[in-house]
């Protein structure tokens, strides 16, 4: 489902927001009557758009404003009428109950106008709740609970709302819960189990999978007979698995065995939802019960081998690269891939808290892991990737509990108070904290193009990213100069070594594109992620370059960017004066690096690669074949890999990603790969055959690292 952000129009204004934040604490003196509440209501609903693929809009929080959600259960809180809340005030220790008296208005959260058992009426607004849920639209006539609510203005004055951001603060109530106060109280809609579960089918029927789980859990509820509720936990088994709801689906299919002829589809649906948690090896053995037991059906059958097919991966790291680019396409982005994580291992970092190592020697090149997206929503428009990965957490937290141990044990940054309570089960529903989710979520998440081999053509960046969550990835610490380096296709994260790496070692990777200026690269790492890079090339420059020569290449950099339009050329002719004009800039740009801090350290140059790559570029147009590659080895010097000055009898670039000293230095991209492949083919017109092979499969070599599998590198061109 399409995702947007919510409208600005829907945040209060700033002054009406300070005006209602006088009022804070205090009872509202004015407030709408249920006629007028109710009358706005449905002039709302007569405009609610139907479209099932209108944007769903989210709902995103604004960290500034965060609080816990409630850890408490229902039954511990002091219950009070509508009338005793008070304007923009987290209600702690007490509870609300209420009946929802309208259809919900169903936006960027669920509106609807309750009444407590007194009479008084108001507005709730339920943010975030999963689509599988009933609360994500509370039908008229439910019951709920809302644990220490926020009452807030909403802009207009006498106009407030009990807002409940986090989808655990809200819980709906069995019509028989004593909870319920009499006068609220309707008693059973359905008299029996049979009732509740043809209910349930017919909502099955009519594609109301929320409606359809709550029936058959009635009447579970409801039932005495065994054997019945066998059947109905079956039938709710497969519900909950079109709703994405393992964890329930395997729970429900694991209690329907009866020890009859057809245990056999417990077992195969309990594998299912196994699979669908990514849970291969517990999937591989339902799946086996399901078999022994049937041994000829052709589904379990086809499940059983395709969730060996997931385990070969997990063991071996082999994967058919090809026929996943092949299966690409807008509408499938999600891989039916397990991860390969057995090279890597988390344990404590000297860096920061966590990192992720080395379980066995690796050499350039190699695949490190390979891990499919714990979460990644199909959304690459740019304005609502994030909104989309949050909304997802959110609500996979709900509907897949297990999801909260490695999801909540990432690092959130340290500025938000965890309650500890986060992710277990209270009332039934794990308790799920929103503003955590938001905080996890900005330090852990990766920006991933739907194929990053893609994205190297020319033609074809589109620079559209997803966000997305993996989970294991997400303990790799950042190093400028990383030893390794990542790529997607789809929802699988490639990462490959870039340096022959050590049993024991940390592994690193970039977490953004490295800025070239030193001062720029250091506020993009503290305002991301709140760290300071200890990298050699942070840690050199900011400790022993001058803040004048900072300033110098900051000018002359930007001096290059105006005179060549921060693009490379294109195929027409650059006049020789232009070509001058650059030099002339690049020689004074590389005198502005400090010769005792960058050449004896042998320090990439970072800001020096752009007018080489352009002059790389003006030069292969006028076939001056010999400039390509001078400009081409300063490339990749300037990208810290050591090379000589000119090409030398012997000197063989395929040398330069395990060479131990170029290791310490080096960054590798896909200029680093372009530059070999211009070289290469400089080396050719030149007629020196040798060189041009070498150098071009060195380029071959660099782009597997950075596609993440063997590709042709003229795609670069294409
Ligand atoms: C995705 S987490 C990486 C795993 C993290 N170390 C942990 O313990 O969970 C990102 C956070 O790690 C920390 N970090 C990453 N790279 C770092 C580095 N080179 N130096 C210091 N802290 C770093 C920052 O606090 C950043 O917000």
């Amino acid at each position: 489902m399409a995702v947007a952000v919510a409208s600005p129009s829907m945040a209060t204004s700033t002054s009406a927001s300070a005006k209602a934040k006088s009022k804070a604490g205090t009872v509202p003196p004015r407030r709408l009557t249920k006629e007028a509440l109710t009358a706005t209501h449905n002039a709302h609903l007569k405009k609610q758009s139907t479209s099932p693929l209108a944007p769903r809009p989210v709902k995103q929080p604004v960290l500034a404003d965060a609080y816990p959600a409630s850890t408490k259960s229902i039954r511990e809180l002091e219950i009070i009428p509508l009338t005793e809340l008070k304007a923009e005030t987290h209600h702690r220790g007490q509870g609300l109950i209420v009946k929802a008296v309208s259809a919900p208005f169903v936006g960027a959260g669920a509106v609807s106008i309750v009444e407590d058992e007194f009479g008084n009426a108001d507005k709730l607004a339920i943010y975030n709740q999963a689509d599988s849920s009933i609360l994500s639209g509370v039908p008229e006539g439910c019951v709920v609970a809302v644990k220490e609510p926020y009452y807030k203005n909403n802009g207009a004055a006498g106009d407030y709302m009990i807002c409940v951001d986090h989808p655990s603060d809200v819980i709906l109530l069995r019509f028989t819960d004593p909870v319920i106060p009499e006068k609220l109280r309707l008693g059973p809609l359905l008299k029996t189990a049979e009732d509740w579960r043809n209910a349930a089918d017919r909502a099955f029927i009519e594609k109301d999978f929320p409606t359809c789980v709550f029936c058959y859990t009635e009447a579970l509820e409801v039932s005495d007979d065994d054997a019945f509720k066998a059947a109905v936990r079956t039938k709710r088994a497969g519900v909950n698995l079109l709703l994405g709801r393992y964890d329930a689906a395997k729970e429900d299919a694991l209690a329907s065995p009866t020890g009859g002829p057809r245990d056999w589809r417990a077992y195969y649906n309990a594998g299912r939802a196994a699979y669908g948690l990514c849970h291969y090896a517990e999937s591989h053995k339902l799946l086996s019960t399901a078999l022994s037991l049937n041994l000829d059906n052709a589904s379990v059958l086809k499940e059983h081998a395709r969730c060996e097919a997931r385990l070969r991966e997990e063991e071996t790291g082999e994967y058919d690269f090809e026929a996943m680019h092949a299966s690409l396409g807008p509408q499938s982005v999600h891989l039916d891939r397990a991860s390969f994580l057995r090279n890597t291992r988390i344990a404590d970092s000297p860096h920061h808290g966590r990192g992720l190592f080395a379980t066995r020697d690796l050499r350039a090149g190699d695949l490190v892991f390979v891990e499919k997206a714990t979460l990644m929503p199909n959304q690459y428009e740019p304005t609502r990737a994030s909104a989309a990965l949050y909304a997802m957490v959110v609500r996979q937290l709900c509907d897949n509990p297990s999801l909260a141990e490695p999801v909540l044990a990432l690092h959130d940054g340290g500025a938000y108070e965890r309650t500890g309570k986060e992710g277990t089960m209270v009332d039934g529903v794990p308790v799920v904290d929103v503003f955590l989710v938001e905080s996890i979520r900005t330090k852990n998440c990766f920006s991933a193009p739907r194929s990053t081999l893609l994205d190297t053509r020319p033609s074809q960046p589109d620079g559209r990213m997803a966000k997305g969550l993996w989970v294991h990835a997400a303990y790799m610490n950042h190093h400028c100069i990383g030893n390794t380096i990542r790529s997607f296709v789809g929802d699988m994260l490639i990462n490959r070594a870039t340096k022959d790496i050590k049993a024991g070692e940390e592994l690193f990777h970039q977490y953004a594109p490295v800025k070239p200026l030193a001062d720029v690269r250091a506020l993009q790492h503290l305002a991301g992620w709140g760290f300071t890079c200890q990298c050699v090339l942070c840690e050199t420059e900011r400790n022993s370059s001058s803040k004048a020569a900072m300033d110098k290449r900051r000018e002359l950099a930007e001096a290059v960017d105006k005179l060549c339009k921060k693009k490379l050329p294109g195929k027409e002719l650059i006049p020789e004066a232009k070509i001058r004009n650059v030099e002339r800039l690049l020689k004074q740009l590389e005198d502005a690096h400090e010769k005792d801090v960058y050449d004896a350290h042998h320090l990439p140059r970072l800001t020096l690669i752009y007018p080489c790559q352009w002059l790389i570029v003006a030069h292969r147009g006028r076939k001056n074949h010999g400039k390509v590659i001078r400009y081409g080895l300063q490339v990749l010097r300037n990208f810290g890999f050591r090379v000589p000055d000119e090409t030398e009898p012997g000197w063989d670039p395929r040398g330069i990603y395990s060479d131990p000293e170029s290791a310490r230095t080096s960054l590798m991209t896909i200029h680093a790969v372009s530059t070999l492949r211009k070289m290469a083919e400089a080396y050719a017109s030149l007629g020196h055959v040798d060189m041009s092979k070498r150098a071009r499969e060195a380029a071959e070599f660099g782009y597997v690292m950075i596609t993440g599998s063997k590709n042709d590198v003229d795609t670069l061109d294409k």
